[in-house]
């Protein structure tokens, strides 16, 4: 039995304490969140046990400290943990940026019982009512240890986060900070200007935003997550963005002066050698993103379309977990899109809309 305390209660906070709550159900869990309306949603849905304040004696039960606010925010608490939290508690993190949590945590002399900790799964949405159990799910979850940090303390931590559903990586806070700043930061800058550079080249009918079809949404989905959560990390991790920004500028320069020159094989390589390292990796660990087991299927427009298919599916036991018809490119008359939790009710749910004549698209 542990006590795990909790500082933020958003999409990662919420789906650690969930995951927490499904695979070690006689942990006692306690949260402080600055919305009040968080904690009620949390204590009545049974994810956590109790409530704290700000500064709470009940800090020094706690086996472990999540620190689960946005980054900056995180820093702030460190101090007066440390006059509460007992000599066995380990006090972690879930911030995309390492570097300057590790500074504090030195400053402070804390660094013998801090793992910073970074869950690489996430989502473009925020809050607690998006979080889940799952969405750690086999997503690599990277622990930076302090410097004075022991190995019964890594080994233990790193056992629950194995515990979890998730793989423990141990790195250092540099090379954490390089790699997310390539991996997450820049792509998040990416998909950011490129949305707001479409928004000032469209029109005034908005034609761009209209027909904007597969391409689009799928490099810009993640343009629509916390302004708050990435304005911090790039005031964090500024070095690594700047190194990264730079070296993606060059390149674009290069592919304009391709595009100009059209130069055919250069063209050629851009596409042919981004697809050999994308194919490559490894699309089982990767969280939420891959958790979405969808289809699509053509269906006429009628009254109880819809019902119909819902209670094929739930005569089944299949759960829909989204419904929604969409209109893009790829699929020029319409179809119904249907989102489920898990790749065998949708595999179930393909085979037995199949079998009625449907037209199913599966992808
Ligand atoms: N969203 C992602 O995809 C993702 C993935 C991995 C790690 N992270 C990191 O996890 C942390 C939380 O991100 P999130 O996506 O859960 O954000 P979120 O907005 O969903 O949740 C943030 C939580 O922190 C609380 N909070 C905000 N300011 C606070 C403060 N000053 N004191 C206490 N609580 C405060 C909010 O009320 C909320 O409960 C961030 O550090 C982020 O860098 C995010
Ligand atoms: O899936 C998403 O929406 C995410 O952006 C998740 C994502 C990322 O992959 O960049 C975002 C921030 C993190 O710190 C870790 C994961």
């Amino acid at each position: 039995m542990k006590t795990i305390g909790f500082i933020g209660l958003g999409l990662i906070g919420g789906s650690i304490a969930k995951a927490i709550r499904k695979f070690h159900p006689d942990y006692h869990i306690l949260a402080y969140a600055r919305h009040k309306e968080t904690l009620a949603a949390a204590l009545n849905s049974g994810v956590i046990d109790g409530v704290l304040e700000k500064e709470d004696e009940r800090y020094k039960i706690c086996d472990y400290v999540f620190l689960c606010a946005p980054v900056e925010y995180n820093i702030e608490y460190l101090k007066y943990l440390k006059t509460v939290i007992s000599d066995s508690c380990i006090i972690t993190d879930a911030g995309s940026v390492k570097g300057p949590i590790h500074e504090a945590v030195e400053k402070l002399e804390m660094d013998h019982c801090f793992i910073g900790g970074h869950p690489m799964a996430g989502s473009e949405r925020s809050g607690f009512s998006n979080s889940s159990d799952h969405l750690l799910e086999n997503a690599y979850y990277i622990l930076t240890p302090g410097g004075q940090v022991s190995l019964n303390k890594l080994t233990e931590f790193s056992e629950l986060v194995d515990s979890l559903g998730a793989i423990p990586m141990v790195l250092t806070a540099e090379e954490h900070d390089f790699i997310t700043a390539g991996v997450s930061h820049l792509p998040h800058i990416i998909a950011s200007s490129l949305v707001n550079l479409i928004s000032s080249l469209d029109n005034d009918a908005e034609y761009m935003k209209t027909i904007a079809a597969g391409g689009f949404r799928d490099i810009t989905r993640i343009a629509s997550s916390s302004p708050v959560m990435w304005q911090q990390i790039c005031l964090e991790n500024t070095k690594n963005i700047s190194t990264v920004l730079d070296e993606y500028i060059r390149m674009l320069i290069q592919i304009r002066c391709s595009v100009d020159n059209k130069d055919a094989d250069q063209l050629y390589q851009l596409f042919a050698a981004s697809r050999d390292y994308r194919d490559s990796i490894d699309v089982t660990s990767c969280g939420l993103i891959t958790k979405a087991y969808v289809l699509y299927l053509d269906i006429v427009d009628e009254a109880g379309g819809i019902a119909t298919i819902a209670t094929i599916l739930a005569m089944d036991n299949i759960s829909i977990k989204n419904i929604g018809i969409i209109h893009n490119r790829e699929f020029e008359q319409g179809v119904l899109k249907i989102e489920f939790y898990e790749e065998d009710a949708m595999k179930r749910g393909a085979a037995l809309l199949k079998k009625r004549n449907y037209i199913v698209y599966e992808r």
